[in-house]
This record gives structure tokens, sequence and C-alpha cells, in this order.
């Protein structure tokens, strides 16, 4: 048998070619969900008629020439042009479904990218569901991770927690109120447990930023070798060892929102000064790197301290207090507004009731009157402390004097007016009355009884009952 020569050779393996690529054609034609061309401009040259379905389109002429991600957010096809590169098998969503799809660069005989291809692949490759759907619990979880974060990150509280209508408090919710429509700098001034912090989320919570998350900083409570990263964020790689990946600063989390820096007055002069140039050029600067990103920020600063104070002796930066000091809130002590005592035993009883799900309880007027007499220097938090102290202690629904007298300094319980059963009281009134008259009339009963405007009889009887009650010698 003649050999075949080499151009024989040559023709047949291309027809082998050809015949592969178009059963391949086919083969593939019948796997694919839906197929999408782009020009190197990343717009939409050619749709079929599966995609166009599963997009819920009727016309082509609705998306041709249209940029891709018009249409299918989520492409990366205008990635695959610029890096030349496949993305062979991904997991792209489209509203609430997620694809498996293959994306592959167009090249003309030169070699240059001349658009792209994109397939689905979903539905056909049944093998692929298992990855699908676990990718998509995978994503659940993660939203749900995500929206967790930003509730956390959302103001815990709004100014109708913000408890009383003391004249003090009224105008306390009249200024936040004030405060909450301008975007300045807002510095809370008051002793500790006055409700500084309820009152920043509140102003967050009422201000145009409220959507935006609101993030506290503790300065007490940071170290203060760390407090440059917790607030401005790390570079990746700033750090050898452990700590070689970025980490976003509060202020970056805090971007289009609120950054409430408490205990203020404790912040190390470096730091002060940072924090000044970035109220000023609202940008920040990650450790480790000379990357400045911009951000938008509104910053509430608190204090229980006396700031001047701290300025005068140097331990606090004239220039930053000024800026911080635009709008100044002073919380009152609640010694000086005792008028909400009521209403806040009556809040924090029912807040205590429903996280610890011990009884409901109130306080009596008695008992309230008692509380009235202690100067609080730990403010509503130890109110709430004592409570809460009273509740485990006592079997009693109704908090009396007694249930708090233990806990509060033995002066203040001295003060209080003694407190005694209706019916007691009365008896002494009584006695008191009749000793009196008896005393005028030289111990007459008659006589006494006349002054009073008694009955012999009534007399006679009223004079027995004290024989009987007499308090002890
Ligand atoms: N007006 C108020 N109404 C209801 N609860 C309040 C009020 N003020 C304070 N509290 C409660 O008292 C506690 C302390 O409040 P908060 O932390 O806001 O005070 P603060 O002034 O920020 O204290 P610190 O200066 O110690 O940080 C919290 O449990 C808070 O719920």
């Amino acid at each position: 048998m003649p050999t075949p020569s080499v151009p024989d050779t040559l023709d047949s393996s291309i027809a082998v070619r050809q015949h592969a690529m178009r059963a391949l054609f086919d083969q593939f034609d019948s796997l694919y969900e839906g197929a999408i061309a782009v020009d190197c401009q990343g717009r939409i040259s050619w749709i079929d008629d599966k995609y166009m379905s599963m997009l819920g389109l009727r016309d082509p002429q609705q998306v041709l020439g249209r940029d891709i991600e018009q249409v299918i957010p989520n492409s990366l096809l205008r990635e695959v042009i610029r890096t030349a590169q496949p993305i062979l098998l991904d997991i792209m969503e489209f509203g609430q479904q997620s694809f498996v799809v293959t994306r592959l660069p167009l090249c003309d005989a030169g070699g240059a990218v001349v658009g792209a291809v994109g397939f689905v692949l979903y539905e056909r490759l049944a093998h692929l569901k298992p990855l699908v759907a676990k990718f998509a619990s995978l994503q659940q979880e993660l939203d749900a991770a995500r929206r967790g974060l930003a509730e956390h990150r959302r103001a815990k509280y709004t100014l109708e927690q913000f408890v009383g209508d003391a004249p003090a408090t009224a105008e306390i919710k009249r200024q936040a109120t004030r405060a909450a429509q301008r975007d300045v700098s807002v510095l809370l001034l008051g002793e500790t447990g006055t409700g500084k912090e309820i009152l920043a989320n509140a102003i967050h919570a009422m201000s145009a930023r409220a959507g935006a998350p609101f993030i506290g900083v503790n300065m007490a409570a940071v170290p203060e070798s760390l407090l440059e990263a917790e607030f401005f964020g790390v570079a990746p790689g700033a750090y050898t060892g452990a700590d070689k990946k970025a980490r976003e600063g509060k202020f970056k989390l805090a971007d289009g929102g609120t950054l409430f820096l408490d205990e203020i007055g404790d912040m190390p002069l470096p730091v002060q000064g940072k924090l000044l140039r970035v109220l000023q050029e609202q940008e920040i600067e990650l450790l480790g790197s000379n990357k400045v990103v911009k951000i938008d920020v509104r910053v509430i600063a608190a204090t229980s301290v006396d700031l001047p104070a701290l300025v005068a002796q140097g331990r606090f930066r004239s220039d930053l207090y000024y800026r911080l000091n635009v709008l100044p809130i002073q919380l009152p002590p609640l010694r000086a507004r005792l008028a909400d005592l009521p209403a806040l035993c009556d809040a924090l009883l029912q807040e205590i009731f429903e996280r610890n799900g011990m009884r409901r309880r109130a306080v009596t007027p008695a008992a309230c009157t008692l509380l009235a007499r202690y100067p609080w220097p730990g403010n509503v938090r130890e109110l709430r402390n004592v409570l809460e102290r009273a509740c485990i202690l006592s079997d009693r629904v109704r908090l009396d004097v007694d249930d708090f007298a233990a806990m509060l300094p033995a002066d203040v319980g001295r003060a209080a007016p003694a407190v005694r059963p209706y019916a007691e009281a009365l008896a002494d009134f009584d006695r008191a009355i009749v000793q009196d008259a008896l005393a005028a009339a030289d111990g007459n009963v008659p006589a006494a009884a006349k002054l009073l405007g008694l009955s012999r009889a009534a007399m006679y009887k009223r004079v027995a009952a004290l024989a009987r009650r007499a308090p002890p010698a």
C-alpha cells in the first residue's frame, strides 16, 4: 500500500481538527446555558437566545453595543480582555442566582485580543451543583456575618433611651437634636455615668449619617502603643512576623459615619497631633505606608475631666481642644436632675428585668426619697448597679427603704425621715394631742375633753388606750 505523502497527511490532520472543532462546538452548544461576546472595549457585540431569555430580554438590540456591566453587573469579561487570560471556571452572581461561568479571550490571527466570550454553564453540569450549593451557603453565611457587623456598627441608642424630662434633661435633649442637624464636632462634657455615650449614639442616630457606621473608641481602654494603629490602620507588611496583614483603622471603619472618642482627655500628645491633622485634612495615612486615604468622618468626643485644666497644664493641645469644642454639651450629674429619679428607676428596672429575667420590680416613693438623698458620684451607672444589687438581694416586688439603706452610706439613711405604718404614725399623733390637752388642763380629764371638743366618755377611752400603749419609760 502506498504511504501517503506529507501534504496528504497535513490535509487529513486539518480535516480531523475541523471535524473535531465542529463536534466540540456542537457538543459545547448543548452544554451551556447561554453565551455572550464583547468587543475589545467591553461592549456587547453578540448574545445568544438562551442568554437573552435568562436575562428576561426579548430583543438583542436592547443590549448590543452597551457596556457589559450595564447588563451583567458582575461580569469579568473586561478583566479577561485586560489580562488576555481566560477564567475557565468561576461562579458569578446574577440577581438571586449563582451561575458557573467560563470566560475566554478572543484573539485575532496576530494574537491581539479583540474581545472576549463568556458562557454560562450551570444547569447542564450537574456535578458542579454541590460546588454551587456550597458556594451559595457560604455566601449566605458571609452576608449574615456582614449584616451582623453592620448592625453592631449601627448606633445602639436613640434619644428616647436617654431617660428623663427634668428641665436640665430637656435642655440636653434639645441641644443634642440641634447638634444632630449640624455636621460639626461635638464635645460631650460630664461626670462619669451621666449618659455621654448614649447621647453620642443618639446624635448620630438623628443625623444625616444615621445609615453609616457609629464607631466608638475608648481612649482609656486602648494601650498607648496600639492607639495609632487602632485609629489609622496598618498597611500590609507594615510589621514583620505575625501581623503582616493590613488592618483597617477606626477612622476608615467610621467612613461616612461618626467616630465617638470617649475619654479624649486620656489621648497621648503625639496622637493628639495626628488627630488634629486628620480633622483638618479629612485624610489618614496608614501606619507603615505613606499612602494617604480620604475619609469623611464626624467626630463626637467625650470627657469626664476638666479639659481646659489639661490644656493649661500642657497635657492637652489647645488647638485640638478648640477644634473639638465647636459644639459643647454639658451633661448634668444625676444629683442636679433628681426629678428624673423615678423615671430612671423605672427604666433601669425594666432593663434589668429584660436582661436578667429577674422579676419585674418597682421602687416605693419612700425608697425613691431615700435614693434622692445620696449624691450619686457614679451617676446613672451607679444607680443601675444599686438597683441591680437590690433586685438580687431582696424578694420584694416593691423595693423599699430597707432594701437600699445598707447599700448607701449610713448618713443617707439617717437623714431620711422615719417612714412608719400609717396606723402607728396616727396613734402617735393622737397621743401627742391628748397629752398636750391633759397638760394644759393640769391632768383634769373632763377639762381636757372640753379643750378638745370631745365628750367625757370619748376622752376617758383615749386616756385608757394611751395608758395601754404608753412607750416604755
Ligand atoms: N439618661 C439616661 N437614661 C437611661 N440610662 C442612662 C442615662 N444616663 C446614663 N444611663 C445608663 O448609665 C450607664 C452609663 O451611661 P454612659 O456609658 O452613657 O455614661 P458616660 O457618661 O459615657 O460614662 P463614662 O464617662 O464613664 O464613659 C449606662 O448603663 C446607661 O445606659
